[in-house]
């Protein structure tokens, strides 16, 4: 079993080499090297041809009743650090900014326990590429990988928030995070020079417009009671500055805590995109990209168990939480796997995709305990 001055030093060497979505094959590497320095005689290493940066370990139960599953994501995000860490991500421009460091350390020390410690159920771990793009859960689940033995009867998942205190667990019935779709818009004008507009047809004007109008769609057309989010992180247009733009692209995520409310989003946004379209005399091309990203729906019974251990059990350790609006493919593995998902609290003052988030250490053994005192008493039930 990894003590704790290995996790540190795992999880701050993963910290250092983070990889983008269906790229993570230094991670995948370094994973495998770990496993294969655990006990390996109930063990079964498993490649993915058709997603080589996926790894599987199935674990032989004692006497087992089901097949547990355990997920957890390994890629990262195109952030540039800024945390002036020692351990500081040694990939320009690439950054463990959503904690996948943590969550990957904790996987790898809940599998090495159940490694050295038998389990009574099979277990499978997931150590899942792209998670924050390109949609890895589904890949994974569509390229058949969960067949036969390698398909768990239930799954379990965490996330790391900043908003816990380290070491806390928070979960809750019913819809954990939101689901979103990504969209990316094309606006196709006329360039030209920045003295003779009247020649031209500015796409960056046209595209402010899209986005101002697009803000009044949460506020002006969806049920408060159900509301949602549309954020355009990436808005790229022009050359210079006496150039006027013929072309603008965007790209934006849109979410809510029920697949009803996106398709209600996305029908919107193509009714203002067809507005521009005529008032700007130009082109809107949209691109609405699912992928998997549903909303991530706690199994009822499988999550009321675990929520009443956890009650019982780590009750000084353990919240209800609220749902968020952070998307997770995860949602896609459990529309078809029953499971939950649940968030382990990493305390830091600044949020996901931060380029200063920090998850706090302190967080991954009690987190490990949590998990692995869960299911140890989930094999004890029939
Ligand atoms: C927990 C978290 O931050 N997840 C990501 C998931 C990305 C979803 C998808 N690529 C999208 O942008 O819609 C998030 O941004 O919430």
């Amino acid at each position: 079993m990894l003590k704790t001055a290995d996790l540190i030093q795992i999880r701050r060497h993963l910290h250092q080499i983070p990889e983008l979505a269906l790229n993570e094959f230094q991670t995948h590497t370094y994973i495998k090297e770990v496993i294969q320095g655990f006990d390996q005689e109930h063990l079964t290493i498993r490649e993915v041809e058709e997603l080589p940066t996926a790894l599987l370990v199935h674990i032989d139960g004692v006497n087992p009743k089901r097949t547990i599953g355990y997920r957890t994501d390994i890629d990262a995000l195109p952030v540039q650090e800024e945390t002036g860490l020692p351990f500081e991500s040694k990939h320009p421009g690439v950054m463990h900014a959503c904690g996948h460091d943590i969550h990957m350390t904790v996987a790898l020390a809940v599998l090495s326990y159940f490694a050295q410690n038998q389990p009574q159920d099979n277990m499978v771990f997931f150590f899942q590429p792209a998670e924050e793009s390109e949609n890895g859960g589904l890949l994974a689940y569509e390229d058949g990988v969960f067949e036969g033995q390698w398909r768990p009867d239930e799954f379990y998942g965490l996330h790391d928030t900043p908003d816990l205190p380290a070491g806390q667990i928070g979960c809750r019935l019913g819809t954990l995070f939101a689901g979103t779709t990504e969209i990316d818009v094309d606006f196709v004008g006329k360039g030209g020079h920045a003295a003779f507009p009247q020649n031209a047809n500015d796409m960056i004007v046209a595209a402010s417009q899209f986005i101002n109008q697009i803000q009044t769609i949460i506020s002006r057309s969806l049920d408060p009671i159900h509301s949602g989010v549309v954020t355009f992180g990436m808005f790229e247009a022009g050359t210079i500055r006496n150039v006027i733009a013929g072309r603008a692209h965007l790209e934006g995520t849109i979410r809510g805590l029920k697949q009803t409310t996106i398709e209600q989003i996305d029908e919107r946004i193509r009714d203002v995109a067809a507005g521009i379209a005529r008032s700007y005399n130009c082109e809107v091309n949209l691109n609405f990209i699912q992928g998997g990203y549903l909303p991530v729906e706690n199994d009822p019974k499988l999550t009321e168990n675990f929520i009443d251990y956890m009650e019982k059990q780590h009750a000084s350790q353990f919240t209800i939480t609220e749902p968020a609006m952070t998307g997770e493919d995860f949602g896609y593995l459990l529309s078809k796997i029953p499971g939950t998902m649940f968030w382990l609290g990493v305390g830091d003052e600044h949020p996901l995709h931060s380029a200063k988030l920090n998850p706090n250490e302190d967080a991954i053994e009690p987190g490990v305990k949590a998990i692995v005192d869960f299911l140890e008493y989930r094999m004890q039930e029939k």
